[in-house]
């Protein structure tokens, strides 16, 4: 058995479990959240298909387990949920702690190369890899999750990291959403700050991590599955930090088909917003895994 059980709670009928694992790619513990719901449950273990959610800056799994209400409608289709952590923790690196934007709890979901950050800092391999092995590889939780079946969703810098795994990582996840990401990094504060720490000064080298640049390769004929929501009164939007217009210019010059974004009239950057919109993010999930 991979994970160590800190909790099992019930809820809408299913089961949530905080999950703890020794990682071999981050090299620390890492939590996690996962929600198993009725139908992976009864009357034996049965296969579901997953939603993968990646949080934003100075998150842990719990922000959203507790406040961002996707297990409601997951409940209901049958669709289990996983809430990793946003970054290694514990490495106790120099400037690792110095502020909420950068370094524990802000990975930016992505390999970094720069020290001393590349030891440990390595979110994409590990979210792609090492988790989904042992996870579904898991004997006690591998029975429930439809290994085939995985989609992606994340809320500002996780909806960074839902939109480039999903672009760099096609077929690992039939369908991606995101609640106000920060769309275009490499032209905003946020972004930049984290490129420069994890992969240095190349503006080149980012460009592989920018779900814009990602999406302006795509091809016409890719068929993206992409359901993306901004809240006109996110400040963080008003800021400059999310830039969601770059990357509905890139989706329009790419003639990509199966790319929405939507503006939500007055919303803001907090859970209030993802509570409004969570089941139609899992809808949007259920629908690219087969469940609606
Ligand atoms: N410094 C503030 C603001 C941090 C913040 O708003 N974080 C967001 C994600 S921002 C982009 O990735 C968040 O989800 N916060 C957690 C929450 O429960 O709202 C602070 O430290 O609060």
């Amino acid at each position: 058995m991979s994970f160590t059980t800190k909790a099992t709670i019930t809820t809408f009928g299913g089961r949530l479990l905080k999950l703890s694992h020794p990682s071999k790619t981050t090299t620390t513990p890492m939590a996690l959240n996962l929600y198993l719901p009725p139908a992976a449950l009864v009357p034996t273990p049965t296969r579901v298909p997953l939603l993968i959610y990646l949080s934003g800056l100075t998150c842990s799994p719990e922000n959203c387990t507790e406040k961002g209400f996707f297990q409601h409608r997951a409940s209901q289709l049958g669709l289990a949920l996983l809430w990793p952590d946003t970054s290694p923790r514990g490495l106790n690196l120099p400037g690792e702690k110095d502020a909420w934007d950068f370094g524990e709890a802000a990975s930016f979901y992505i390999d970094a190369t720069q020290e001393p950050f590349a030891g440990g800092y390595k979110m994409e391999t590990y979210l792609t890899k090492e988790l989904p092995e042992v996870l579904f590889g898991d004997e006690e939780f591998g029975e429930y999750l439809d290994k085939e079946r995985v989609s992606i969703t994340g809320h500002s810098m996780g909806g960074h990291g839902a939109l480039t795994l999903y672009l760099k990582h096609r077929g690992l996840y039939k369908s991606v959403s995101a609640f106000a990401p920060i769309a275009n990094p490499s032209q905003c504060p946020w972004g930049e700050k984290a490129f420069k720490g994890y992969l240095g000064e190349d503006r080149e080298a980012w460009k592989a991590h920018d779900a814009t640049e990602l999406l302006g390769k795509c091809e016409k004929r890719d068929n993206v599955k992409m359901l993306v929501d901004v809240g006109t009164g996110d400040n963080f939007y008003k800021q400059g930090q999310l830039l969601p217009e770059n990357l509905e210019k890139a989706a329009q010059e790419a003639g990509v088909e199966g790319f929405t974004l939507r503006y939500q009239e007055g919303y803001d950057h907090s859970y209030y917003f993802m509570a409004s919109f969570a089941d139609e993010h899992v809808e949007h999930a259920a629908k690219h895994l087969g469940l609606l």
